[in-house]
């Protein structure tokens, strides 16, 4: 490969393409093919998810692309940048470029167990575990549910000035392929079913940030005895099936769940209308520790049990497990996961990714104007990404371990802008200004989880409108909040994208409709609101109620009904970024 023809297309070559050099086909996973290419100009690794079209046919929607852009702004240290965008306008296929990693969690648990045959060392789990938990609780604090952790999708960074770190791919993508509008339990299989949590099992309706809690706590069982904990054999279908096999698996280990562990266990699905098999049978609790050979009373045990909870609300959250004991105890969590955790012991050679060279894809065309491109705003600039090398072979000699996480990395400030990529605005870059002064007030290793961040990325002009909802509501109320947002747990644990809106911004902007079409779109806010630009993308986002309309009162300044929570976003007409008419679209109901 690398060259015209492999490289994509010869002198047909599309101009995004023409940044890489592309090396072969790394993987292949549900939505598509992973490229491992290299950026020509810095000669950085760059992994391409080629996404393949949806089965209608229909190609990536503009909603997806919003998405995406979106995704653009997570930026911690512990998460794998999303470097680029592009898209091919003739299928409407989706190309991602994302940072390399030359190593996940999949292949160091196999590696230990088919060639090495022995356990991944206490430091190595402990740090790997600790930097999941710590990216996780930045998704989470953004309102971002992965629901779709599993080994292969926690990478770990190869040699270079990153070697060791964790970064938790595939982040936000599981609700790309989903309408706008279809609940968020209905896009067929999305967590892996080993790592699913029991509450879908049973047909919950909602995804909560336990869900991914779980799923951590499957991979720390994995990581402690190098086998899936619940391996449960999958019904296969589109929609929520009962999976029978999976939940006899949980419930051998854990035991049989009751109300009175779980009280909203009698409300789901799945419980109420299998009698015969789930709550008819009683499993006994041999015990989790026995399959995970632990003592009951170590802390990493106590951690485990807290992750494997069965009841979603009382299940151990990101930030409260990077404060458990587990994390203050010899050995501590280091920054470079794989060095060796004590002088003498020898360190692992991972081997790298395999690539396959015979493997290419067709030529595509960007999705960012050229005079985007070239204004240097925005991140989809492959040629800004970290400056990492071609993969080979890990060198591990003379490395130091550190003992306490550096916490200018861990705050995600050096990671995050490995090759200068200019600071973005909003949210995300307050928090990592946030993260930066708690560093300078010396906040270490004896506090490693850093407090949640109360706004998200998107909303970073108050005042700003917000939902929010206490326990006891159906709905949500919007009202004025001056300065912050601070939504409640189960707002939390509902939504991946925030629900505000800044009303000075779009003076004219008094209806929303729910079929994606603003009503009273003024021609003032057309010419505000001309293409998609990162920055529109962060700053456009809406609130909007899930009934047909709403009418924004100015003169009272609020909504003229109380809505539940949904969105909405102001970007460029369907597919094409080039044009300059403005719309609301990406309507989208989060939740009833
Ligand atoms: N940024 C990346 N750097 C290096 N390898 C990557 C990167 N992202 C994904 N991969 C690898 O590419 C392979 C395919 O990934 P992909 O996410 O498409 O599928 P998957 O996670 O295996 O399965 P699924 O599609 O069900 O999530 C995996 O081995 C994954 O570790």
């Amino acid at each position: 490969m690398g060259d015209g023809r492999s490289s994509g297309g010869g002198s047909n070559r599309p101009a995004w393409l023409q940044q890489y050099d592309l090396i072969g086909k790394i993987g292949e996973g549900t939505y598509g093919l992973v490229f491992l290419a290299r950026t020509k100009q810095r000669k950085c690794c760059i992994a391409i998810k080629k996404f393949k079209q949806s089965k209608d046919g229909d190609g990536v929607s503009p909603t997806a692309i919003r998405e995406i852009m979106l995704l653009r702004e997570i930026t911690h240290e512990n998460i794998v940048k999303l470097v680029n965008v592009h898209i091919n306008h003739t299928d409407m296929s989706l190309y991602l470029a994302f940072d390399y990693a030359e190593h996940d969690l999949y292949e160091i648990i196999r590696h230990h167990r088919e060639k090495l045959n022995h356990p991944i060392s206490q430091y190595t789990v402990k740090s790997l575990l600790w930097q999941l938990l710590n990216g996780l609780n930045y998704l989470h604090s953004n309102w971002i549910i992965h629901r779709d952790l599993k080994p292969s999708n926690i990478l770990v960074m190869g040699e270079g000035e990153e070697q060791g770190i964790v970064k938790i791919g595939d982040f936000g993508l599981a609700r790309i392929y989903q309408a706008p509008l279809k609940p968020l339990c209905d896009n067929g299989v999305v967590v892996t079913i080993w790592y699913r949590a029991p509450e879908l099992l049973l047909g919950a309706k909602h995804y909560t940030s336990a869900v991914d809690m779980w799923a951590v706590g499957c991979i720390f069982a994995e990581l402690l005895t190098l086998k899936p904990l619940f391996q449960g054999v999958e019904v296969k279908g589109t929609t929520n099936l009962f999976q029978l096999d999976q939940l006899d698996k949980i419930f051998k280990v854990l035991g049989h769940p009751t109300p009175e562990k779980w009280p909203t266990l009698v409300n789901l699905p799945y419980w109420q209308n299998d009698q015969q098999h789930i709550q008819g049978h009683r499993y006994d609790n041999p015990g989790l520790h026995s399959y995970v050979h632990l003592p009951q009373k170590s802390p990493a045990y106590d951690l485990l049990a807290k992750m494997l909870e069965y009841d979603p609300r009382k299940r151990i959250t990101a930030v409260q497990a990077l404060e458990h004991e587990y994390f203050r105890i010899d050995p501590l969590p280091g920054r470079n996961a794989l060095v060796p955790s004590q002088p003498g012991e020898k360190t692992v050679n991972y081997p790298a990714r395999p690539v396959d060279t015979t493997t290419d894809f067709e030529g595509t065309t960007s999705i960012q104007p050229p005079q985007q491109m070239q204004s240097g705003t925005a991140v989809g600039n492959a040629t800004m990404v970290g400056p990492r090398q071609v993969p080979r072979q890990m060198q591990m000699v003379g490395m130091q371990r550190m003992n306490a996480f550096n916490m200018a990395s861990q705050a995600g400030i050096s990671g995050l802008n490995p090759g200068g990529i200019p600071m973005q605005r909003g949210n995300a870059a307050q928090a990592q200004q946030q993260q930066l002064r708690r560093k300078d007030q010396g906040i270490g290793m004896q506090n490693p989880g850093y407090p949640q961040q109360k706004r998200r990325f998107g909303c970073n002009f108050p005042p700003f409108y917000a939902c929010q909802s206490t326990e006891n509501s159906t709905g949500a109320k919007m009202h004025e909040n001056s300065s912050s947002f601070d939504p409640p747990p189960r707002l939390q644990s509902y939504s991946t994208f925030i629900d505000c809106y800044p009303p000075s911004r779009f003076p004219n902007y008094n209806s929303i409709t729910n079929n994606g079409l603003i009503d009273n779109l003024h021609t003032g806010h057309k010419n505000a609101t001309a293409s998609i630009t990162p920055d529109l993308m962060r700053e456009d986002i809406n609130v909007a109620p899930h009934m047909d309309t709403i009418n924004w009162d100015s003169s009272n300044r609020h909504w003229d009904q109380n809505p539940t929570y949904a969105r909405a976003c102001i970007g460029s007409p369907e597919s094409s970024a080039s044009s300059n008419d403005s719309y609301i679209d990406n309507f989208q109901q989060l939740r009833t």
